[in-house]
């Protein structure tokens, strides 16, 4: 069966150009870049052609990019980094609406004695610029947000972020993960003093990322040790994933035409749903959105048994994000939008990529219609329960 992979904000196909790149470092240069032997030397050379391709992605100089391990690891890095930076402001502002690397390191920071604010969302998953000016205090030492949703691919218009938070002289965070590659970025114009990505979201392998730290930025290393990444992240390199991130890098900037593409095959997709279901409504921001990402509740079913029905035909999608789809809690991202109880447990997310084609569009356009009917008829959840449903959640929310 041949496989509709349309869980691109999951995680991405590597590129068999990348692969190429990369393979040669996982067999004959196997040297320690760190060695002071040539054999080493040519592996530090490569690693440095990478830190050049991926700066000039993101207009940044090669200086400024630190390689990691993951996104995961630049989002707890970078909010470490900035609380040490100015260890005598304890306020930090974040949406209510990031990954769970985020959040949960504010939790932890919150029992640490930080007062964390998290700023809410509007029905599109849209933050408030006025919310977060009141927020914003002498005290405040971190503004955090994300560039782009992983859940529902709402952009996030972090310039102006930046130039509130800058007026207070507090740092900027940005967990670019979802949107590099698919957004333009030119950090050298920026007011982004951090910058969180991850390889595996555009068509390197799974296990590299990196942190863009501005210039000239009190920067503090998570990981001590050696004196890797200029003493920014200790730990002997994964120099295929870094060389492959570099060619990842390389790639997404001549593919940037091609996001037009995907975002007329997004579109279709999202039409051509819209036309054929009834009872069903697109997650998230009209205009300021991924080009590649929808996400779609559809009424009164269970977003699992469409992923499960879908999955009986090959096609991959998603509901919520990948790490939080076994707990069974509901989206916080949907929740945070005030999307209703019955609208939320039934939407799910398709994510779309630079090898997405019409015809495969078209065949998830035929298979949805009779899904939906199907699981509609069976679903315990007929409109007087969702009704009944609906009611007993205001009445909880309003307790
Ligand atoms: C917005 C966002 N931030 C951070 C991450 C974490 O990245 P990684 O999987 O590389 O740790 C993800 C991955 O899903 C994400 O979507
Ligand atoms: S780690 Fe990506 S969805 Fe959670």
């Amino acid at each position: 069966m041949n496989i509709i992979y349309f869980d691109n904000n999951a995680t991405t196909q590597v590129d068999p150009i990348v692969l190429e790149a990369m393979l040669p470092y996982l067999q004959e240069y196997y040297g320690n870049p760190s060695s002071m032997h040539s054999f080493g030397g040519q592996v530090s050379k490569a690693i440095q052609a990478a830190r050049s391709q991926l700066a000039s992605l993101l207009g940044a100089e090669d200086s400024e990019i630190v390689f990691t391990s993951c996104g995961t690891e630049g989002n707890n890095t970078a909010i470490r980094a900035a609380l040490a930076a100015q260890p005598d402001r304890d306020r930090i502002i974040t949406t209510q609406v990031e990954h769970a690397c985020v959040l949960n390191v504010c939790k932890q920071l919150e029992k640490q004695g930080y007062t964390v604010t998290y700023l809410s969302v509007d029905r599109h998953g849209q933050i408030d610029l006025t919310e977060l000016e009141a927020a914003l205090t002498g005290s405040t030492a971190l503004v955090t947000t994300m560039y782009a949703n992983n859940e529902t691919g709402v952009v996030f218009p972090i310039e102006e972020i930046g130039a509130l938070a800058k007026s207070y002289g507090a740092a900027f965070h940005v967990d670019a993960v979802q949107a590099v590659g698919k957004l333009p970025l030119n950090l050298k114009t920026s007011t982004i003093d951090l910058l969180t990505l991850s390889g595996h979201k555009l068509h390197a392998p799974k296990g590299v990322g990196a942190l863009y730290v501005r210039r000239g930025f009190r920067f503090r290393p998570l990981l001590l040790g050696g004196h890797q990444e200029r003493g920014r992240r200790a730990g002997t390199e994964n120099v295929a994933g870094i060389v492959a991130l570099g060619k990842a890098a390389e790639l997404a900037q001549q593919h940037f035409q091609s996001t037009t593409l995907e975002q007329q095959l997004r579109d279709r997709l999202e039409q051509g749903l819209l036309a054929t279901i009834s009872d069903c409504q697109v997650n998230g921001h009209p205009t300021q959105r991924l080009p590649n990402t929808t996400n779609i509740g559809f009424k009164y079913i269970e977003g699992e048994a469409i992923l499960l029905s879908l999955n009986q035909y090959g096609v991959c999608a998603s509901s919520g994000s990948a790490c939080t789809s076994g707990s069974l809690e509901p989206s916080h991202v949907l929740r945070a939008m005030g999307i209703p109880y019955t609208i939320l447990h039934g939407s799910i997310r398709f994510s779309l990529s630079r090898y997405t084609t019409a015809a495969e569009v078209d065949r998830v356009l035929e298979l949805m219609p009779p899904i939906i009917e199907r699981l509609r008829a069976i679903s315990p959840f007929n409109s007087d329960r969702a009704d009944w449903l609906q009611d007993r959640e205001e009445a909880l929310a309003s307790k």
